[in-house]
């Protein structure tokens, strides 16, 4: 069991920070050069670089319902002291939660599901204040960026490696919970992360173990578990419909299914319906017709790949390319749909790169948003979460890490770079989250 240093999980993430960069940055991959690329995966790259420059304000979670100002230090310092006066403590204070009530049955189902964290004994604090005034929106939260000003803050961006937790003991030292009486968060990333990749995506169901791992969450009262996947509402329901105690969230935020307490009938919800903008979607009804037949000769052009359509969007899956070059076909994908997009006026569809696929979606939703957003409405509501988990594998999941406070855990499960706090190897022939 290692023991991490109060520092590396403190303020080590800049998320959201410096809008402004993202949108004067230009775009290396950009065919021309000429403007910022809009793939999710440069936006990644544009983050990563923010990153190093500046650090948000966290604290959207467990008392998002505050808005901080960015007018002044000392007001956004009133702000936060008064709903969460812990973040305020220096690195040498007192640990922020107490223990745990992880006792139960089925506490070793939840172990293995966190068991991919080292140990952490410290609690989550911040060090500064913003020194940027520079602020914007995301979640309904307004947030103030803070800058990386020394080594020892560049220090904390380094991701920590994962280990197993064995015992209770070690699992409620590395998440404690402010109150025993709230329940924590789980927001669980589907493909690459609680399921191995296949070939196919039909191929990727559930195993056995992995749904007997979340029988035994959806009958923990004290955690509220989340799907949060780019797969469609069908493929979730089909297959996580009957955890009712589970929110599931489909293709990246776009739908989002409460639980159900028992009724076994369960609803999907537009983003829309969370406050999230799903009017202008339609505006473009055509869009899809538009990009699936360009979509479609690309697959003609690459023998082995496919189409798999959502709602908000059309993916083309190149897994099972094996030609060499498939970079140079993924870039000439990217390049095609792009310009099309821009030659038929679809500015809002967003052309994402992601494993082994490529996407081009019509919203403005995002897994990170929308975490953030739940997390906020609950403690908006008077029932804030004691403490948040998100994992995942892909760009996508970037947004929940970038999103995240500083006292979420994030864990990025397999290679790449991240701006999660935790990295979790896959473990080969299983989920890679349960492993
Ligand atoms: O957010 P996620 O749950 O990670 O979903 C992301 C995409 O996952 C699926 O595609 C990926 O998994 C397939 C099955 O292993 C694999 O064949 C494919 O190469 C992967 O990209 C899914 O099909 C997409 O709709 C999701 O957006």
């Amino acid at each position: 069991m290692q023991a991490a240093p109060v520092a590396h999980r403190t303020a080590r993430r800049g998320r959201s920070g410096g809008r402004s960069d993202t949108s004067t940055e230009r775009c290396r991959k950009s065919p021309s050069g000429a403007r910022p690329c809009s793939s999710d995966g440069c936006r990644l790259e544009q983050r990563f670089e923010s990153v190093r420059r500046s650090r948000s304000m966290p604290c959207a979670g467990c008392c998002s319902s505050q808005r901080i100002s960015n007018s002044k230090d000392s007001d956004a310092k009133d702000s936060l002291s008064a709903c969460c006066p812990a973040q305020l403590q220096s690195s040498e204070a007192t640990p922020m939660h107490s223990p745990g009530n992880c006792s139960g049955t089925s506490t070793s189902s939840t172990i293995t599901v966190l068991s991919q964290a080292t140990t952490l004994n410290s609690p989550p604090v911040m060090s500064s204040l913003p020194t940027d005034a520079e602020e914007f929106f995301e979640g309904g939260v307004e947030l103030s960026p803070m800058k990386v000003d020394s080594s020892e803050d560049l220090l904390r961006l380094t991701t920590q490696p994962l280990s197993m937790l064995d015992s209770d003991e070690a699992l409620q030292q590395f998440w404690p919970l402010v109150d025993r009486d709230l329940p924590k968060a789980l927001f669980l990333d589907y493909d690459g992360t609680l399921r191995e990749f296949e070939t196919r995506p039909e191929l990727a169901v559930p195993t056995d173990e992995l749904l007997s791992l979340l029988a035994a969450l959806n009958d923990r009262p004290d955690i509220r578990s989340h799907i949060i996947s780019g797969r469609d509402s069908s493929f979730l329901e089909t297959h996580f419909g009957s955890l009712n105690s589970f929110t599931l969230i489909a293709e990246h935020g776009y739908h989002i299914s409460p639980p159900t307490d028992g009724n076994c009938q369960r609803k999907w919800e537009l983003w829309e319906h969370f406050g999230g903008d799903a009017k202008n979607f339609a505006v473009h009804r055509n869009w899809k017709a538009t990009l699936r037949e360009a979509m479609s000769s690309i697959v003609a052009d690459n023998p082995g790949s496919s189409i798999e359509e959502k709602q908000s969007s059309l993916v083309w899956h190149y897994r099972e390319l094996v030609e060499k070059d498939t970079e140079a076909s993924v870039q000439q994908a990217w390049a095609r749909l792009s310009q099309l997009c821009a030659r038929e006026h679809l500015k809002d569809v967003n052309i994402s790169i992601g494993n082994k696929y490529l996407e081009a979606s019509y919203r403005t939703v995002r897994k990170g948003l929308v975490m953030r957003r739940l997390c906020e409405e609950k403690a908006l509501f008077g029932e804030p979460f004691a403490a948040v988990l998100a994992a995942g594998d892909d760009v996508s999941d970037e947004t929940m890490f970038e999103a995240a406070p500083p006292d979420y855990l994030t864990i990025k499960v397999g290679d790449g770079q991240t701006l999660a706090s935790f990295r979790r190897p896959i473990a080969p022939a299983t989920s890679p989250l349960a492993a």
